[in-house]
């Protein structure tokens, strides 16, 4: 039996003093993690991952708070952030080990992402998972002003959006996932999935990146929650779905997030970069291909795809060692989860197995850096690597698949991208390929080496057109703009939409 898992909250909004911040983040991290070197110290650095990189600017142009977690155990140091207003959530080093690397990312992550890694499910971490969203919920509602706008981040907080409603009634309550949201079939595994989707119908619009992951949460709502849903296809940023919550209108949509393409672009095309892209080339030897991988170390983004793929490449004699270097950028992460540990130690060893075989003494063919790089010379590397590869098993988005693109004004260059991220949706000049199929991959690989000038230009332009266009502001804007014209009456937010009365009657499918 899974824990009861309680989360009704018995406060009310008269027990709570607002804060005076219009537009509130919730996320799981803040935007910047804590680290406190040897000698005491306190240093900020770059949070790790797509979400950061995705809010941050827009945080910045709106000025508001942001409620998170520092990274670090027992720590609620607010750190000084231009034009944002830190509220930090401090969590033990018991929540960290139940709440994050347990019930996050032990139980929601591989369960959300095709069930790659086994998922398991303990009653205690979901116990403490309740505990952490009640405090991130209770954290908010003391930030918020009356009225305000509040965007709650991620699978880490999905009870937060029922919580935070029960304690602030006046609040406008927007939810994103920034994860796949998973297939019925495997959804249902979760002991405790009927509270979770109670929990996200707490927000007024619910947010995914694909149009899929909408429609799965829609027939989710109607067979869990028993509530009455539309049932037609949602689109990209329109068609939006509808779940009828009592008096309350909960819209479902699809937004597919971005980054600052123009930023980037415009930091890409500066001289320091472009003389810093000229001096990795240097330092790598001058060699015909650079191919590169920039990821967080996780066994989703399918580092070991690419390395086998490579492997093989140069078994069959088509990539020459003497001519090839695969840069692997892998920044730490969630290095205590056993399933990362275990992953780690796979990756090493394929690196280790090629250049064993392939490299001559001074020249690896692959170079691996476990560690996280700044943030120019990432994007020098992009500037300079001929073969982008991404890919993932399985990817929420994936940003750096578009950070990539927004780096190459030159038009050089291709993306050798999975079919299973998000972005693959948008990304269509890609070489695309299936990560389970070895043999796509090598193809994909070997046509994105061996590419004319003209094809790479003409596949590089159109990448470029989707994401110069689509950047993050656009999201966020798509975002935001539907969850403020939201209407919370029952008089007419549904005109027009016909709903299917939920309960968990055979004849419904989620076909
Ligand atoms: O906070 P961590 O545990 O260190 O993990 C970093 C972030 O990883 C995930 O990122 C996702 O968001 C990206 C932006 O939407 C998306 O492109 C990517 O596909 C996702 O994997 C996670 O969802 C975040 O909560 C983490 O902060
Ligand atoms: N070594 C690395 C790897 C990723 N990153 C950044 O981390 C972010 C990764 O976002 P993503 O959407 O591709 O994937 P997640 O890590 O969020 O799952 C991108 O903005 C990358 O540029 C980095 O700064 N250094």
């Amino acid at each position: 039996m899974a824990g009861s898992g309680d989360e009704s909250n018995g406060g009310t909004t008269a027990d709570h003093e607002f804060g005076d911040a219009q537009f509130v983040v919730v996320a799981n991290r803040l935007p910047v993690d804590k680290e406190v070197l040897p000698d005491g110290t306190v240093n900020w650095k770059r949070s790790p991952g797509g979400l950061v990189t995705a809010l941050e600017p827009i945080l910045r142009s709106q000025t508001g708070a942001w409620v998170g977690w520092s990274g670090i155990a027992d720590s609620d140091d607010n750190p000084d952030i231009e034009g944002i207003d830190i509220h930090a959530v401090p969590l033990s080093t018991q929540e960290i080990a139940e709440y994050y690397e347990g019930f996050s990312n032990a139980t929601l992550w591989p369960l959300y992402h095709d069930v790659l890694v086994k998922p398991e499910y303990h009653r205690e971490w979901w116990n403490t998972y309740v505990e952490v969203n009640r405090r991130f919920a209770e954290k908010t509602a003391t930030a918020a002003a009356e009225g305000a706008i509040v965007w709650i981040q991620d699978y880490q907080l999905q009870l937060v959006p029922k919580m935070l409603r029960m304690l602030r009634p006046d609040l406008k309550i927007g939810f994103f996932l920034h994860i796949p949201f998973p297939p019925v079939e495997l959804f249902m595994q979760l002991p405790w999935r009927t509270e979770i989707v109670e929990g996200l119908l707490g927000a007024d619009l619910i947010g995914f990146h694909l149009p899929g992951g909408a429609q799965n949460f829609l027939f989710l709502a109607r067979r869990l929650a028993g509530q009455a849903t539309s049932k037609g296809t949602v689109g990209v940023r329109s068609r939006f779905g509808v779940v009828q919550v009592g008096f309350r209108t909960v819209r479902v949509g699809a937004f597919p997030i971005s980054i600052d393409s123009g930023d980037l672009d415009a930091k890409a095309r500066s001289k320091d970069i472009r003389k810093r892209a000229a001096e990795l080339r240097e330092e790598l030897g001058n060699p015909k291909t650079i191919m590169l991988g920039v990821d967080r170390l996780d066994y989703t983004k399918g580092i070991d795809v690419r390395l086998e793929a490579l492997s093989e490449l140069l078994a069959e004699h088509r990539i020459k060692p003497e001519e090839t270097v695969m840069i692997q950028l892998a920044t730490p992460s969630r290095e205590r989860v056993d399933s990362y540990v275990r992953m780690r130690a796979g990756i090493e060893q394929l690196v280790g197995n090629i250049n064993g075989v392939y490299a001559t003494v001074g020249q690896p063919v692959v170079q691996y850096l476990h560690r996280p790089v700044p943030r120019d010379e990432l994007i020098a590397f992009f500037v300079a690597a001929d073969v982008m590869l991404v890919t993932p098993l399985r990817d929420g988005m994936n940003l750096v698949a578009k950070e990539y693109v927004a780096c190459r004004s030159d038009l050089g260059g291709a993306l050798v991208l999975s079919e299973f991220t998000g972005a693959a949706a948008e990304l269509r000049s890609a070489y695309q390929a299936n990560p389970y199929d070895l043999d796509g991959v090598k193809d994909a690989i070997e046509a994105a080496v061996q590419q004319s000038t003209e094809d790479g230009r003409k596949r590089m332009r159109a990448l470029r057109r989707q994401v110069l266009a689509h950047d993050v502001a656009t999201w966020a804007e798509s975002f935001l703009g539907t969850l403020e014209s939201v209407t919370e009456t029952a008089a007419d937010p549904n005109r027009g939409v016909h709903l299917v009365q939920g309960g968990t009657e055979s004849s419904d499918s989620n076909e």
